[in-house]
């Protein structure tokens, strides 16, 4: 079974807007609300997928029911454990250029982050645990350190989406994907990325610490595949950016509900691509038409076959 972590979920309220002037009263040309966080969005799209998944993390408030009624309502299962406070609301101004304002949410107490915990172990040797975004306030520095541990110990597979430098630490616990974007790549190992080789090459460091498969997403640029035997390139399909929030959480979906499925990792990266372009042109996450409708557009090209390095 597979279980998505979000410690610091969120309402995000996109603002469609020509062009946003600071220090003035703007109007916005259309806006909508949607569950979000980077867990919660992985686990939405599993569902679309037909992926059995059940979403972990904190949530509170009137804001927090917004995102358990609007799972429930799509029939996503979830199991968080509610807070005092509100869970936050993330602004996303859509116009020229993308503009993103997350808030901060509620801190969590040490015994909501224990009772998280307590659920972990809870976990079994053939789940696997999607840890994705960035920590609430009130948790420790290492909070996703004890949660790994907690999965090495008892033997689950775990995947980690986090910018921040510890994933080079997290390496040598072997998570089952990594899926860092093009800059995030470059700030792990203080590069500024400008080409998909220079992209394969510090994504390869990722696989050699110790991350059994990498994805590196290149946004309208496509993204690399890599493990152990080999490196795929995709490019990403054609079409109408709506909104791209949510299209590496897609991506992370795709290719695990294509492992889930028995497929082919080359399959699963291709599903992967497809998940996160067709977020990229719709207004929520993609849905299963949208995925599927983008197979015949996204090629996988094999650039390297390392199995005799
Ligand atoms: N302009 C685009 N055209 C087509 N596909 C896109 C575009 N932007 C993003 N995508 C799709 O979404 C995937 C993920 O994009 P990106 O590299 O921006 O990830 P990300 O930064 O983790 O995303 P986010 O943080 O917005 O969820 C890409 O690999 C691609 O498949
Ligand atoms: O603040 P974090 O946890 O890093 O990111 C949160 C967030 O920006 O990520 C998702 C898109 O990936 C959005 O749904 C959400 O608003």
């Amino acid at each position: 079974m597979l279980y998505t972590l979000t410690l610091n979920p969120s309402i995000d309220y996109i603002m469609h807007i020509n062009d946003v002037k600071v220090g003035e009263t703007n109007y916005a040309n259309d806006e909508n609300m949607l569950p979000g966080g980077k867990g919660v969005n992985v686990s939405r799209v599993l569902n679309q997928l037909g992926v059995a998944n059940k979403a972990l993390g904190f949530i509170g408030g009137h804001t927090g029911r917004f995102i358990e009624d609007w799972l429930k309502k799509e029939g996503a299962d979830h199991d968080f454990i509610s807070v005092n406070g509100d869970t936050r609301i993330n602004v996303k101004l859509k116009g020229e250029a993308e503009t993103e304002i997350n808030g901060k949410g509620p801190i969590i107490t040490k015994a909501d982050s224990e009772k998280l915990l307590t659920r972990v172990r809870q976990l079994r040797s053939t789940d696997t645990i999607i840890l994705s975004g960035s920590k609430s306030r009130g948790l420790s520095e290492t909070f996703y350190n004890q949660i790994i541990d907690i999965c090495t110990e008892q033997n689950i597979s775990f995947v980690i989406d986090t910018n921040s430098k510890e994933l080079l630490d997290i390496l040598k616990e072997k998570p089952f994907l990594v899926k860092p974007n093009q800059a995030e790549l470059g700030q792990l190992f203080n590069q500024s990325i400008q080409s998909k080789e220079e992209a394969i090459y510090y994504g390869k460091k990722l696989q050699e610490g110790g991350a059994e498969n990498v994805i590196v997403s290149l946004g309208g640029d496509g993204a690399i595949f890599i493990d152990q035997n080999q490196t795929y390139l995709a490019d990403s399909p054609k079409g109408k950016v709506v909104n791209t929030v949510g299209s590496g959480d897609s991506m992370i979906a795709g290719f695990m509900a294509g492992i889930e499925k028995g497929l082919t990792k080359r399959e699963a990266f291709k599903l992967s691509v497809q998940s996160g372009s067709a977020t990229a042109f719709s207004k929520d996450l993609a849905t299963k038409e949208a995925i599927l409708a983008l197979n015949n557009q996204v090629i996988i090209e094999r650039v390297e076959n390392h199995e005799n390095d």
